[in-house]
């Protein structure tokens, strides 16, 4: 296989796999290196100032200084911005209905979508919270089943398979507890491959991308800071991703998001060369690299020997605003199917929806099963 820019990591290799020490930014493999940018401070302000609704980011959503009460309605919406039905639109049953003929299930479409992949390759990309596991009140509860497991490792058995994810691998590994697959944490800045018995060849084993790990230590002290500051604030809980944080409020009662937001907001604007994006009642701080899931889709894809290939069919699955990007990345390519788990209508990228991680199970038991009689057939 191709991937020969293995990054220096500080986890133990697996199975040995090899890994040489270059830096983020001598990788080989891309013609234009990861790259973060220092904003000085006013200009960082100005950026905060300006607005952008659609945008994920801080920096351009509308939710800067002197912005606070915004920001905290943006807190309100749900994960990916959900479309609401205003009082010139049909009712909500009717908007229900327009939202599912543009985004049908991919379980009443499933045919079409394994038509579409007879003779091709399919890569599987799996988010984790709320696509595997159901979205729960404790972040560190957040279990997936047997029966998930199971199916995810058929699934990877195969095709290869990749978890993206916003969690650190350790604690995504941790649930999850498979070999097969690759792991895509802290957004995708954390690429892992499995062990060689799964890997797709030997250069595609262990650690395989890190691009923001001349961030870690400003991670490190952030994730110290935000804890003492928001640690009078009932049901706050700072997750450290390692290449990134989440600031959870989910337990939060609503009359302190404020608070929260204004906490957030004064320990950042010391981080420059941090971002701060939203997920499903999380506020998620990371490198503001050119760097998300999308790209680490394009780069798992590349390690696997498609980037120009027609012969691909990726299949990315996931429920939250940065999975939007691996969708986004998909239409560009013109080339696999974005998946998007809700159970209400939301703006996406994608192009099939499922409601909830049952449907996500049955449809990959479905795809195993297709599997093994196109095999049979064959
Ligand atoms: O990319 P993902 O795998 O979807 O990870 C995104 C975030 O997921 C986790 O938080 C979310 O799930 C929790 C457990 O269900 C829930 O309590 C929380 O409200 C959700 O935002 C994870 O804890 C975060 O670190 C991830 O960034």
């Amino acid at each position: 296989m191709m991937n020969q820019n293995v990054i220096v990591s500080d986890r133990k290799p697996i199975l040995g796999s090899k890994t040489i020490t270059v830096s983020g930014s001598s990788s080989p493999m891309f013609s234009s290196p990861p790259t973060y940018f220092t904003f000085p401070r006013r200009k960082f302000l100005e950026l905060l100032e300006a607005a952008d609704k659609n945008s994920t980011n801080i920096n351009k959503n509308n939710l800067g200084a002197g912005k606070i009460a915004s920001w905290v309605d943006s807190m309100r919406d749900s994960s990916p911005t959900r479309i609401r039905s205003s009082s010139h639109d049909s009712s909500d049953n009717d908007h229900k209905t327009s939202w599912i003929v543009q985004f049908p299930s991919a379980l009443n479409k499933f045919d079409e979508i394994v038509n579409a992949a007879k003779g091709k390759q399919i890569v599987m990309f799996l988010d984790y919270d709320g696509t595997l596991s159901p979205i729960v009140e404790d972040p560190d509860k957040a279990y997936i089943t047997h029966e998930m497991r199971e199916v995810v490792k058929n699934v990877a058995l195969n095709f290869p398979t990749a978890i993206v994810t916003g969690r650190s691998i350790d604690k995504v590994r941790g649930f999850v507890k498979l070999d097969e697959i690759y792991y895509a944490g802290s957004h995708g800045m954390d690429i892992e491959g499995p062990t060689n018995e799964y890997a797709y060849g030997e250069s595609n084993q262990g650690v395989l991308f890190q691009p923001a790990r001349e961030f870690v230590p400003m991670i490190e002290k952030l994730f110290k800071i935000l804890e003492e500051k928001t640690k009078w604030i009932p049901g706050a809980m700072v997750e450290n991703n390692k290449f990134c944080l989440s600031v959870h409020f989910r337990r939060v009662d609503e009359k302190r998001w404020t608070a929260l937001a204004e906490q957030v907001k004064s320990v950042l604007i010391d981080f420059p060369q941090l971002k701060l994006t939203q997920g499903r009642k999380v506020l998620e701080i990371r490198p503001t690299i050119k760097w998300d899931k999308g790209q680490a889709l394009n780069f798992l894809l590349k390690s696997l020997g498609f980037e120009k290939s027609e012969d691909v069919v990726p299949v990315y699955i996931g429920d939250d605003r940065t999975d939007e990007d691996a969708f986004k990345v998909l239409r560009e390519r013109g080339q696999g199917f974005g998946i998007l788990v809700s159970k209400v209508p939301k703006e996406t990228n994608a192009s099939y929806s499922l409601q909830d991680p049952s449907q996500v199970n049955e449809f990959l038991r479905r795809l195993v099963e297709w599997k093994r009689k196109t095999f049979e057939e064959a």
